[in-house]
């Protein structure tokens, strides 16, 4: 069983963050563990306290890891200020991580800041070291400084981070409210991944879901292009069987059951 590390905040309420990550890697066959960079009390209604770990313990808990069970795949998530994200970036470094996917969290469904406006600069670094980064419509507006209003917006601002390093861009199109199609970048070609637009308020979590699937499959040996549409097709379904669990936006389900049972595959 290939280890997936995740590097993020925990949500208490079980939908985004560390949870959603443990979720998907369990649904996926691959064995998860975790670096927490912030405790959050939230629920599916929104957020309302946030406590930072210290960059020392986000070091202590990834060294930890790597001296014992290097990761096939990383996915960083939530990591509010600057010193936490440029720790996380030199430790990776330091210990040459593979398959690194960046989910840019920003700012949560609900509308509370999870990252330090200051920490942007800071972020864009880490970026550069991603083999894949997720950024949803809002984060790569902020990333970028562009307005995206369409598919050529998107595809402009994957292009622009591609810049900064990152190998592949996918930017997320959940924020769009015609359809949910990404779009990924790799450098060189562009390739949409269609998604039609689900009628559901309970998509809590769909961007951790996404992108800690995209380093299951990753670990697994999927190339990106195979992971992030493979990916796709997980969040896609753990979106219609979305929970309406909580007075707010619930959370995507994440179908374990029909995986052991055979009823969807891996791949
Ligand atoms: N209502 C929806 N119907 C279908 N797919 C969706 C919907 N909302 C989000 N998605 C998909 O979920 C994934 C996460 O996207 P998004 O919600 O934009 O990320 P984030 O959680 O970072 O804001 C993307 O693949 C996106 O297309
Ligand atoms: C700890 C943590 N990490 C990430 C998110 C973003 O998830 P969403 O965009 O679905 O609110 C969140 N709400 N909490």
């Amino acid at each position: 069983m290939q280890p997936v590390l995740s590097i993020a905040g925990s949500d208490c309420s079980g939908g985004a963050g560390i949870q959603a990550d443990l979720k998907t890697m369990c649904a996926l066959g691959v064995y998860g563990m975790t670096v927490i960079t912030a405790i959050t009390a939230q629920n599916t209604t929104g957020v309302f306290a946030v406590t930072e770990l210290t960059p020392e313990m986000v070091r202590q808990q990834m060294q930890a890891i790597f001296e014992d069970i290097p990761p096939a795949a990383v996915k960083i998530g939530m990591v509010s200020s600057a010193p936490i994200i440029r720790t996380i970036r030199e430790t990776l470094q330091a210990y040459d991580a593979k398959n690194i996917v960046v989910d840019p969290v920003m700012v949560a469904k609900s509308g509370h800041f999870l990252l330090q406006p200051e920490a942007v600069d800071e972020l864009r670094h880490l970026l550069a070291i991603a083999d894949v980064a997720t950024p949803n419509i809002p984060e790569a507006e902020a990333l970028t400084g562009l307005t995206i209003e369409d598919a050529a917006g998107m595809e402009a601002a994957a292009r622009q981070i591609a810049q900064s390093g990152a190998k592949h861009v996918l930017v997320k199109g959940g924020h769009r409210c015609n359809d949910a199609n990404d779009l990924l970048f790799d450098g060189n070609q562009i390739m949409v991944l269609p998604g039609k637009r689900i009628d559901t308020k309970n998509t809590h979590g769909t961007g951790c879901t996404l992108s800690s699937a995209i380093a299951s499959y990753l670990a697994r040996g999927a190339t990106v292009a195979e992971a992030v549409s493979q990916a796709k097709t997980y969040i896609t379904a753990a979106i219609t069987h979305a929970l309406p669990l909580g007075q707010g936006a619930g959370p995507v389900g994440h179908l374990i059951d029909l995986y052991q049972k055979g009823k969807l595959t891996y791949n």
